[in-house]
């Protein structure tokens, strides 16, 4: 019987003793804990705190920390900064030092290894979508008016109730994939609720395979992986499209006169050389219509929603809008010089956001940061977004909805048009598109596409807000923010509203 008492207390001691070791041992213990305690297995307790809504916690850190701090996740700690001095730091740091990890350390279990190697999909966008958009816009701008339309059934004597989040799904991704797709399989229903679910989908993966340890995940994607299963739901829609198009290439070759100029086939001019997989273009577009539609469909339900509650924003935006069009009919002209949509769209994803954190990075390498901070290779870093954005020391009155304040400030500014006040301008203080090398690159399209869409909502419709009149506040979800997914605004069809010609 002693002898079993000591073997037990032998293992109690080893048990304590590598506790002790790990928690000793630990290379971020050195860096501030905030949401509860570092103790290994404590620290189990405080990520499933950090599940709910965490602003608070982030806010501690962002106050207490004076700029980097670490929170709990189920799987890893997650390094936090913030200043103005910590956030250009990540911005400069290479890829070779701190990598953006590509959406999630899942990500490898879940897509095509091809797609992984080399996204030149990012590239596509970024080369190709942005400097096109001149010659994409109509089509956008077409789409945006038949869409609304569609989807926002009113008459001008009554007041429709329109539960937002989901519709504005809908028009984006149906307006999003005239540019990505063209006609007719952007009015696909099938083909669009894939590309809305896609992103759904992707998360639902990740959660599975974050239950498991390392070595089961490959396994267990093999048996669950919505992502492939969506890629194989897509790829008959868009096979006889790519195969037409690659048969034109090849027979009219540099007299292809009428090639279309949208996203797919951007995506075709890289793919084909490289004798890509239709099945691999596929999952590339998935995964662009993933980064594009919730993020702005997210984004235009907050503008819209502060439109409906704040109804005296509408009618200086309706003057501004219609001065710009008289001026410069439907054009990125007309919409660049619509200063304060800019603004409004600005300022929604500054108050708003679209997650607590931003600009997530992964040290590829032991590293120092400006601050001492010793960041181990493998650690995740990330940006205090959401309450960088309202912190009152970097923007006057940050805690309140001021629609039109960029405007103001662009005004303000010298008469030299203000761009580092534009919708699409990043910095420090501002990073809700990320900041740097990696910063969001569909961000010129996504403005183009949602001053549009709002433009054309503010002269065609008065607007309410739906519900018992009081604005539905946002949901927090770990590091996510979202609109309050049944927020419902009235819509009305004004008399004589402005058509696009
Ligand atoms: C309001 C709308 C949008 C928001 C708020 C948004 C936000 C973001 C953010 C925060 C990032 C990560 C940046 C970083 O890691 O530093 C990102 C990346 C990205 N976004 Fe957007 N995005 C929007 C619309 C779009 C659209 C419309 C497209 C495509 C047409 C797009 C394509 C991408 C791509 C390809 C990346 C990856 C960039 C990279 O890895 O270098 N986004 N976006």
């Amino acid at each position: 019987m002693d002898d079993y008492r000591q073997v037990a207390l032998a293992l109690l001691a080893a048990g304590i003793a590598t506790y002790a070791v790990r928690w000793y041992t630990d290379p971020l213990r050195a860096i501030p804990t905030v949401g509860g305690s570092s103790l290994p297995g404590l620290s189990w307790l405080a990520a499933f705190r950090m599940l709910g809504d965490c602003r608070d916690v982030l806010e501690e850190g962002y106050r207490k920390a004076h700029g980097t701090f670490k929170i709990p996740a189920l799987d890893r700690w997650m390094v936090v900064v913030s200043g103005r001095e910590l956030v250009e730091e990540l911005r400069k740091r290479g890829d070779e030092e701190l990598s953006a990890p590509g959406g999630s350390q899942e990500s490898r279990y879940i897509f095509e290894p091809e797609v992984l190697a080399d996204e030149y999909h990012v590239e596509v966008v970024k080369e190709k979508l942005t400097r096109k958009l001149p010659a994409v816009l109509p089509d956008v701008i077409d789409e945006v008016t038949v869409a609304v339309k569609d989807h926002i059934v009113t008459r001008e004597d009554e007041w429709t109730s329109v539960e937002v989040m989901p519709v504005m799904q809908k028009i984006i991704a149906r307006v999003s994939n005239r540019a990505f797709v063209g006609l007719p399989l952007c009015r696909n229903e099938e083909y669009l609720s894939l590309a809305v679910d896609f992103a759904v989908d992707f998360m639902k993966s990740v959660i599975v395979l974050r239950l498991f340890p390392g070595f089961l995940k490959p396994i267990v994607a093999l048996f669950y992986n919505l992502v492939k299963q969506d890629t194989a739901r897509a790829v008959p829609f868009l096979r006889p499209i790519i195969e037409a198009r690659q048969r034109a290439a090849v027979d009219l070759g540099e007299g292809w006169n009428d090639k279309p100029t949208d996203l797919l086939q951007f995506l075709l001019d890289k793919a084909t050389p490289k004798n890509e997989s239709v099945f691999a273009i596929a999952q590339r577009l998935l995964t662009l219509n993933f980064a594009a539609i919730h993020t702005s469909s997210n984004t235009i339900t907050h503008a819209l929603t502060h439109l409906a509650e704040e109804p005296e924003l509408v009618e200086p935006l309706r003057d501004e809008i219609e001065k710009s069009i008289a001026a410069d009919g439907w054009t990125g002209a007309a919409l660049a010089n619509m200063w304060m949509l800019d603004s409004l769209l600005r300022e929604t994803l500054r108050f708003h956001g679209i997650g607590l954190l931003a600009m997530g990075r992964k040290a590829m390498k032991d590293l120092t940061l400006r601050d001492g901070t010793h960041v181990p290779r493998g650690a995740l870093v990330q940006v205090a977004a959401y309450a960088t954005h309202h912190d009152s020391a970097l923007l006057a009155r940050a805690d309140a909805f001021d629609a039109f304040r960029y405007a103001r400030m662009r005004s303000g500014e010298g008469g030299g048009g203000g761009a580092r006040q534009q919708f699409t301008s990043t910095s420090a203080e501002y990073v809700p598109f990320g900041h740097g090398a990696h910063a969001c690159p569909g961000r010129y399209f996504a403005a183009n596409e949602l001053k549009a869409m709002l433009a054309y909502v503010v002269l065609n419709y008065d607007l309410r807000l739906g519900g018992d009149g009081a604005r539905e506040p946002d949901v927090f979800v770990a590091m996510a923010a979202v609109p309050a997914p049944t927020t419902r605004v009235l819509f009305r069809k004004r008399g004589g509203g402005s058509q696009v010609q």
